[in-house]
């Protein structure tokens, strides 16, 4: 079984301190940053580009799970993996041409993402799994943080967690990850989990770290 990775997404956070808000959020057990980059074109909405995320590596060694919801992707790739992203996810929906952009992000020495939204068949993986290290499920319709997790992907997570089978590929979900949802979803194959507001409510290192620890319980109950 693929260990369980709780990747809290600075969607959440406070903008003001994000370097800060970043080592706290590892000192209180973080394994990977998500990074939820909003072009106000593919989402309707605008978050950060590669300068923040570079600016945000030297403040610590974790993993960078970087989420584009951007389109066209290509033309941004290789400024996000000189930033410093470990993981580069695209959305198959961005397109136009998800092999070729997966394949770029890997020549770039990154691993390669793919995200499908909530109403997106699981069939669009069939020809690219072998071109990929990462699976990302949307649980909410992509764009905003604070949304409710949308129970009909579960169904899904199991689907998407038989076909990859044995490979070594990461099955991650995003949206709407609480102690309460997060148990269904680990049930159904998914071992990295991000969430935004459910780590960074409190405001502080301590209630990070109690967020972060509720939500881990939770999914490991419900891989049991
Ligand atoms: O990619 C997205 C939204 O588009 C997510 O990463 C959300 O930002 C998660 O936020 P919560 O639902 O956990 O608050």
């Amino acid at each position: 079984m693929k260990p369980i990775r709780i990747a809290p997404s600075i969607l959440a956070s406070d903008f003001s301190k994000l370097g800060q808000e970043v080592r706290d959020v590892v000192a209180a057990g973080a394994d990977w940053i998500h990074l939820d980059v909003m072009d106000g074109h593919f989402v309707q909405n605008i978050s950060y580009g590669p300068d923040v995320i570079k600016a945000l590596r030297p403040h610590t060694d974790a993993v960078f799970d970087c989420h584009l919801m951007i389109s066209p992707t290509d033309a941004y790739l290789e400024a996000f993996a000189k930033a410093g992203c470990d993981y580069i996810t695209v959305h198959a929906e961005a397109g136009p041409h998800l092999h070729r952009s997966l394949q770029a992000i890997r020549a770039l020495g990154k691993k390669a993402g793919v995200a499908i939204n909530p109403a997106t068949h699981e069939s669009v993986l069939d020809y690219i799994l072998g071109d990929v290290d990462l699976v990302l499920l949307m649980s909410v319709n992509p764009g905003f943080g604070g949304q409710k997790y949308i129970h009909s992907v579960t169904e899904k997570a199991k689907r998407v967690h038989a076909m990859i089978g044995d490979r070594p590929i990461e099955l991650e979900i995003d949206g709407g990850i609480t102690p309460e949802t997060a148990p269904a979803a680990a049930a159904a194959g998914i071992n990295a989990f991000v969430a935004g507001s459910a780590v960074f409510k409190g405001g502080s290192v301590e209630s990070y770290r109690a967020n972060i620890s509720a939500i881990r319980a939770a999914a490991e109950k419900g891989r049991a």
